[in-house]
């Protein structure tokens, strides 16, 4: 299977942070979620990503190609969505066909019509009178109609209800089937991710702290709640991070199957995408 992005020790400097040395690759036909507090460095990893900010070192190859020597290429074949809206406020829905049909080679007006109406946008009402909720939708109806391979979406499902959230998922999920479409999708709404995403990567004050399948993830995580004797006495190497509470100690443990054969009497809960970013990003280290 080849991947649709892959990442590698991509940096990047701002006075107050720094993305470093991430890694990741989503292979063609699947969904990544891209999980990390604010501030974790998702969007700066994105824009870097796609050149919008440049980078200070790394290499970003879509679709196994540089994006310096194929930019017309690359960006024809993928749909952007940003969690603010990038059309200007006094165009209406029908502008933006006229300017996106113009950029976009392969630019579908009969189906970007068929996605406002699905959507519910009006065509003629200019975009400063929409919702947050409406632009959302534009912005991921516009990146649907030019038949792009790739979706990047920065948190496209915020500041929708669940049933326009669900209904939008279902699209995502419809857009993959053919397994030559990919999508990359950052999200706070973890509850998205547990239904459509197939790999995940966290992210933490601009590092990569985990990248692998969801199912994967799921098999080897494990939440086990002890007292902080019982904490005192585990193996280091059998955990990732741990919180103390006003009961004990939550700890977030690897290899689930061989810890709970070691330590039989224990209980060791699933995990959720949600309960691994908490760990993560909140869970101390020894
Ligand atoms: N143009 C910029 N100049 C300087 N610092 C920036 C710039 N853009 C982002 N940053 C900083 O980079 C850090 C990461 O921001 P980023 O927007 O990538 O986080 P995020 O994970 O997308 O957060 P959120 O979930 O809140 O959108 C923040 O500390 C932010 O202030």
């Amino acid at each position: 299977m080849s991947d649709a992005i892959c990442v590698h020790e991509l940096c990047k400097e701002y006075p107050d942070f720094s993305l470093q040395n991430v890694s990741f690759c989503l292979p063609k036909g699947s969904i990544m979620g891209f999980i990390g507090e604010n501030g974790a460095g998702k969007t700066t990893t994105i824009k870097t990503m796609l050149g919008i900010a440049k980078k200070t070192s790394g290499s970003v190859k879509l679709f196994g190609l540089d994006l310096a020597d194929h930019e017309k290429e690359i960006k024809n074949r993928i749909g952007v969505v940003f969690d603010e809206c990038s059309f200007h406020d006094t165009l209406t829905a029908l502008d933006v066909a006229k300017i996106l049909g113009k950029i976009y080679a392969d630019w579908d007006d009969p189906l970007y019509i068929k996605y406002l109406k699905q959507f519910d946008l009006p065509e003629k009402k200019k975009i400063k009178e929409y919702s947050r909720g409406m632009k959302m939708k534009l912005g991921i109806a516009a990146a649907l109609s030019h038949h792009p391979d790739l979706l990047i979406l920065d948190e496209p499902t915020s500041g929708l209800d669940p049933v326009i959230r669900e209904e939008i998922l279902d699209i995502f999920l419809e857009f993959i089937q053919d397994e030559e479409h990919s999508i990359l999708l950052s999200s706070h709404i973890t509850s998205d991710l547990d239904k459509i995403a197939d790999y995940l990567t966290f992210i933490h004050e601009g590092k990569i702290v985990l990248s692998k399948s969801k199912d994967e993830i799921l098999e080897d995580l494990g939440i086990l709640k002890c007292s902080l004797e019982e904490f005192g006495a585990l193996d280091k190497t059998s955990f990732i991070t741990y919180r103390k509470n006003q009961f004990g100690c939550e700890v977030l443990i690897k290899d689930k199957m061989n810890f709970i054969s070691r330590h039989p009497d224990m209980i060791v809960d699933p995990v959720s995408t949600e309960s691994v970013m908490v760990f993560y990003a909140r869970g101390k280290t020894v």
